[in-house]
């Protein structure tokens, strides 16, 4: 069963947006442990795709499975659950809490569904998330005392916390120098290889979807190119074309 599946879907929003939906019959299928970038120029519908698939928005039509559950037949407070407990998110709006250490900030979605924060196997958990992302010696530190590439790492290790089906990504490395954004990255890589986690990742930058198994590009709200084992080259070839 494929992590996450998108059928026909299209999403127009009422009054707004450019001249048509803003994703127009979006056909896709992600296996599990696969690593997916989402390319394509301003306003192609990437933050909308990422939206609709994460359960954040509601599609105008077609349907969106996780895991084999269409997200349309469920109520609201099973989606929010769902998004809670099964999907994990690098989103660059969703910043860390600057009062909460780093572990408290990776242990956050764990302390939302009712942990206890002194729990030992809390803390564990959280440790053990921060070491994977390689920060566990600053397990203590509030996100201003974190280099931005630090506190990315903080936020992918609370993503990952709860061992998620999919990790949705909205351009995790825009805010990065490149070096930095080599190590995230890398990070996202590590975690589809190491530990089979399924990231779709959107992002601008074609050497950033160099790291990725798959890549599609949008235009107009719609699948264009889709690339296997894509080169920075190659992506950014189809990108010119669409661009065309
Ligand atoms: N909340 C909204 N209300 C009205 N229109 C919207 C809304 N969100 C997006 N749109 C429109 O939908 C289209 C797709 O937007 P989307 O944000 O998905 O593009 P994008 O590819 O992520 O762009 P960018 O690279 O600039 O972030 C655009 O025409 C945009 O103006």
């Amino acid at each position: 069963m494929p992590a996450l599946r998108l059928d026909g879907v299209r999403r127009v929003y009422p009054g707004g947006g450019g001249p048509g939906p803003a994703l127009d019959g979006v056909d896709l299928e992600l296996a599990r442990g696969r690593f997916l970038a989402v390319l394509g120029r301003s306003g192609s519908g990437k933050s909308t795709l990422l939206r609709c698939a994460a359960g954040l928005e509601r599609p105008t039509a077609g349907t969106v499975r996780l895991a084999g559950t269409p997200l349309a037949g469920l109520r609201p407070k099973a989606l929010t659950r769902l998004r809670r407990d099964r999907i994990g998110f690098v989103f660059q709006e969703l910043n860390l809490v600057p009062s909460l250490t780093a572990l408290q900030n990776a242990a956050l979605p764990l302390l939302l569904a009712g942990a206890d924060e002194r729990d030992e196997r809390t803390r564990a958990r959280a440790l053990r998330v921060l070491d994977e992302v390689g920060l566990a010696d600053r397990a203590d530190d509030p996100p201003h005392r974190l280099s931005g590439g630090q506190r990315q790492r903080v936020a992918i290790a609370r993503a990952l916390i709860t061992a998620p089906e999919i990790v949705f990504a909205d351009e995790p490395t825009g805010a990065l120098d490149p070096v930095t954004a080599d190590e995230v990255l890398g990070l996202l890589r590590r975690a589809v290889d190491a530990y089979g986690h399924t990231v779709v990742m959107v992002t601008h930058d074609p050497a950033a979807a160099a790291y990725a198994d798959e890549a599609i590009v949008l235009d107009r709200g719609r699948i264009v190119r889709r690339l296997a084992a894509p080169s920075a080259a190659g992506v950014l070839g189809a990108l010119r074309a669409v661009a065309a």
